[in-house]
């Protein structure tokens, strides 16, 4: 647990650094005294800055500038390397689509296996009504460590202690901001603990940070180590597991939520299945005025009750089910399943333009609840189709951009190979 710590210690790391090859390392004053800050640091904040790093400060500057160069380039050029479940998720990340403790945050990045270049727009950039509170909603990172290159400029990384105060990570220059993660908690034994922290750019300015994950290899065991054990008592107060599933673990409500939207998605098809085998038929036909399929009484007996029961009352969504799931005619050659995670998102892509985030207006978040309905009375359907004439997947599924959003984040489970970055923050 983090204390109660006012401020940031900042270590000069240089004696470790010039020593680093010495095999007789541990016997360095200097360095050995490196070792004991680092130490307190990590019990205490679990943050501190390193300086004596030996990476020039210009080239430090070099890299946010480069990032910063990047994140001003039109939207189109960026989506150019947009990420994929294809690539295993690296790339470009837009605006909105991180998503922590179930809420968008206003940041976009570029994920390249444990790099992360990230940039923070100026929030009156944002519409209002799609802007969230924080860059970076409250969070512990995943791995070992972290190291993060944050603008000169501008404050909005902070750090909880232990009264729940925000301490600012002001930026100091020529420094990297260091914290440690869930995996060193296990490997300690608990005797350091990740420290929760969040970014909020409130500054006129647009911010850039240059964060790099030091994590394990996914099929690591990750336990305390002996050492650590004995120096707490001798018991392991972790259970021995796979880096996978602690990513996994963080990610439970991103995949509930995934498997809800699927739900929904199916639920849909087949409602529309249905509809489409009477659509046509003789003496049926769609009612406009009364959003219902009209059918003749013969149909009507011979259906089960089941789908008497779907076929009786107005179809709302009628013409979003009919677009979504069978191009523009009721011919019945349906989509594919989301099942299949590289199609749902690609359409997805086809139908909701991120860049409008027009999708996003809605913020409600059911945080597990499954609002497993569409029938047109449901206030999630009042909301939905009174907005703007949008035609977008999150429309038919019944579920907000947001909450869409988190499908995707949890669809990262299925390609989790060097994803941590993905995985970290759900
Ligand atoms: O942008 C920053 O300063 C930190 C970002 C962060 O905490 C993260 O991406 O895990
Ligand atoms: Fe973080």
């Amino acid at each position: 647990m983090a204390s109660d710590f006012k401020a940031i210690p900042l270590i000069d790391i240089s004696p470790l650094v010039e020593k680093i090859d010495d095999p007789n390392m541990a016997n360095d004053k200097d360095l050995l005294q490196v070792v004991r800050l680092l130490d307190d640091a990590c019990r205490e904040a679990g943050f501190f800055y390193v300086k004596g790093h030996g990476i020039a400060e210009s080239l430090m500057k070099e890299v946010r500038d480069v990032t910063h160069k990047f994140f001003q380039l039109p939207y189109e050029e960026k989506l150019k390397i947009k990420m994929t479940p294809q690539n295993g998720y690296r790339g470009y990340q837009r605006l909105g689509e991180n998503i922590t403790n179930g809420k968008p945050d206003m940041q976009e990045a570029i994920d390249k296996d444990h790099a992360r270049l990230i940039g923070y727009p100026v929030s009156t950039d944002i519409l209002e009504e799609h802007r969230t509170d924080t860059g970076c909603g409250a969070h512990t990172d995943y791995g070992l460590l972290t190291l993060v290159n944050q603008d000169d400029d501008i404050c909005a990384l902070e750090v909880k202690n232990q009264s729940g105060e925000w301490i600012y990570a002001k930026p100091i220059p020529g420094t990297f901001v260091c914290n440690i993660g869930d995996m060193l908690k296990v490997w300690s034994n608990g005797i350091y603990q990740p420290t929760l922290h969040r970014v909020v750019n409130n500054s006129p300015r647009y911010r850039v940070s240059v964060a790099f994950f030091y994590e394990s290899n996914f099929d690591a065991a990750i336990e305390p180590v002996e050492f650590c054990r004995e120096r707490t008592g001798g018991v392991a107060k972790y259970e021995k597991e796979e880096a996978t599933n602690m990513a996994r673990e963080k990610v439970r409500h991103a995949k509930e939520l995934g498997d809800q939207v699927q739900r929904h998605y199916r639920r849909h098809k087949e409602t529309w299945a249905l509809v489409a085998r009477h659509l046509n038929e003789s003496g049926g036909g769609w009612d406009e005025t009364n959003k219902m399929l009209s059918l003749s009484q013969s149909t009507l007996d011979s259906l089960s009750i089941n789908d008497r029961g779907i076929l009786s009352k107005p179809i709302q969504f009628f013409d979003k089910l009919q677009e979504l799931f069978s191009g523009s005619s009721a011919d019945g050659a349906f989509m594919e399943d989301p099942s299949s995670v590289a199609d749902f998102d690609d359409e997805a892509d086809e139908l909701d333009n991120f860049n409008d985030m027009s999708t996003y207006a809605e913020t409600k978040y059911p945080q597990g609840e499954d609002s497993d309905k569409l029938e047109a009375d449901s206030d999630d359907c009042k909301e939905t189709t009174s907005q703007a004439p949008i035609k977008t997947v999150t429309q038919i599924l019944g579920v907000s951009g947001l909450e869409y959003r988190c499908l995707r984040a949890s669809v990262a489970l299925l390609v989790p190979q060097e994803n941590a970055r993905e995985l970290n923050k759900c």
